[in-house]
C-alpha cells in the first residue's frame, strides 16, 4: 500500500470538488483545486472558504486553490474531475494535452453527457484520455456533511487495481471510508439514476406522502434502477452497495438534495423551468431523466416510475393523474432477481 504523498488536481470548484480537494490536503497530499473563474479563486484562497458553494465551512491552509489549469493539472498524479455533467467532456478535453503519462483520472459527476447518445462521465474519459486509468468515486456523500467532518463512506470503481489503491488511500481519514468495486458501470449508473428518483420523492413528499408511499417509492426505485443496470451490462448486486441503496436513501429523503428540493418545488406547483434557474447549483437529475427515458425506450425496459416524471415535467400532465395510473397499473413481481422463469 502507497505511504507517500501523491500530487492530487481537483477540477471544479463547487461544493463536491472543494470537499474532495480539502479532504486530500488535510492529509497532507500536496492538493490544486481548479476553479475556472480567476476573481473567485483569488477570493477563495485569500478567505480559505468556498463561501459561493460552501459557505461557513474553513478550508484547510495547505490547499491549492487556482484558476490555473496547467498549473493545477501538469505533474498531478491523480485527478479528480467535478465538473457537472453539461461541461465534463469540455474540461476533459482542455486538460488533454497537460495531463502526465500515467496520471489516473477520477469523475465525481453524477450525470449523463447531454444529447450524446448515452455517454457516462467515465467514457467521456476513456474516449478523451486514452491509456489513461479512469476511475468512478460515488457514494452517499453530500459536501456539506463532508466538510462537516461528519463520518462518510464512498465507493471507488475501476478496472484498475492500482487506481482504487490509490484513491482509498489518499482519501482514507477518521471520517472518510473508501470502499473498492469494479463494477464501474453500475457504481456510475447508481450515482446518476438515484438523481430522478430523488426528483420523485420530493415531490411525494410536498404533496403530503406518508412512511408507507415513502417506502414503496424508494424500494420501486431500487428495483427499476437494477432492472435498467442490468439491461446496461452492469451487475444488478452493485445496487445493495453505497453507490446504489446508500445514495438512494440518502438523497430521496434529505432536503440537502438539490434534485430532492426540485421535487420538492415540484410538487408545491412550481414551474420547472423557474425551480431550475432559482437553485444557483447544478440538479443533474432534470437532464438524466430526459436521457435516461430515451434509452429505457430504446431498450424496452420497464421503467414506470421514469415514464411517469416525464410526462409530468416535460408533457405537462398532472400530477394526480400520473399518480393515479401508476397505482392501478399492473401489479407485477416485487423482487425480480434469482426469480425462476
Ligand atoms: N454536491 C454534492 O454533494 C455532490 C455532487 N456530486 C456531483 O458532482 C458534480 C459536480 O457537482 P457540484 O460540485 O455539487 O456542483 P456545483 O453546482 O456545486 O458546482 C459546479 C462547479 O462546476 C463549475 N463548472 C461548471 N461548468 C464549468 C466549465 N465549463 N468549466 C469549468 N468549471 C465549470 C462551476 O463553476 P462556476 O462557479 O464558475 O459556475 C462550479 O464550480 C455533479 O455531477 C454532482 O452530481 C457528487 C457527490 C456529491
Ligand atoms: O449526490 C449527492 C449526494 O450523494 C448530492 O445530491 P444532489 O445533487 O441531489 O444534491
Amino acid at each position: 500500500m502507497e505511504s507517500h504523498s501523491v500530487r492530487v488536481a481537483v477540477l471544479g470548484g463547487g461544493s463536491f470538488g472543494t470537499a474532495i480537494a480539502n479532504i486530500i490536503a488535510v492529509n497532507g497530499h500536496p492538493t490544486y483545486l481548479w476553479m475556472r473563474d480567476r476573481d473567485n479563486a483569488e477570493v477563495c484562497a485569500q478567505a480559505r472558504e468556498n463561501s459561493k458553494y460552501l459557505p461557513g465551512y474553513p478550508l484547510c491552509e495547505a490547499l491549492n486553490i487556482t484558476s490555473d489549469l496547467a498549473l493545477a493539472v501538469d505533474e498531478a498524479d491523480l485527478v479528480f474531475v467535478s465538473i457537472p455533467s453539461h461541461s465534463f467532456r469540455s474540461v476533459a478535453q482542455q486538460i488533454k494535452p497537460l495531463l502526465a503519462s500515467g496520471a489516473q483520472v477520477v469523475s465525481t459527476a453524477k450525470g449523463i453527457e447531454p444529447d450524446g447518445g448515452f455517454t457516462l462521465m467515465s467514457e467521456i474519459l476513456q474516449q478523451e484520455l486514452s491509456g489513461h486509468p479512469i476511475g468512478v468515486l460515488s457514494g452517499p456523500n453530500f459536501a456539506k456533511e463532508i466538510v462537516a467532518g461528519q463520518q462518510t463512506a464512498s465507493v471507488i470503481a475501476s478496472e484498475s487495481e492500482a487506481l482504487t489503491a490509490r484513491v482509498q488511500q489518499t482519501l482514507r481519514s477518521e471520517t472518510f471510508r473508501v470502499y473498492a468495486n469494479h463494477d464501474r458501470g453500475g457504481v456510475e449508473l447508481g450515482g446518476a439514476l438515484k438523481n430522478i428518483y430523488a426528483i420523485i420523492c420530493g415531490m411525494a413528499a410536498a404533496m403530503g406522502a406518508g412512511n408507507n408511499t415513502q417506502a414503496m417509492l424508494l424500494t420501486r426505485s431500487l428495483a427499476e434502477m437494477g432492472r435498467f443496470a442490468s439491461a446496461m451490462g452492469a451487475n444488478p448486486m452493485t445496487f445493495l452497495g453505497l453507490a446504489g441503496v446508500g445514495d438512494l436513501i440518502l438523497t430521496c429523503t434529505s432536503d440537502l438534495s438539490r434534485n430532492y428540493r426540485v421535487g420538492y418545488a415540484l410538487g408545491q406547483g412550481q414551474p420547472l423551468d423557474d425551480v431550475v434557474a432559482g437553485l444557483g447549483q447544478v440538479a443533474e437529475g432534470v437532464n438524466t431523466l430526459r436521457q435516461v427515458k430515451q434509452k429505457a425506450d430504446d431498450m424496452d425496459v420497464y421503467m414506470p416510475l421514469v415514464s411517469g416524471l416525464y410526462s409530468i415535467l416535460f408533457e405537462r400532465r398532472e400530477i394526480a393523474d400520473v399518480v393515479r395510473e401508476l397505482m392501478t397499473g399492473e401489479q407485477s413481481y416485487d423482487v425480480e432477481y434469482g426469480r425462476a422463469k
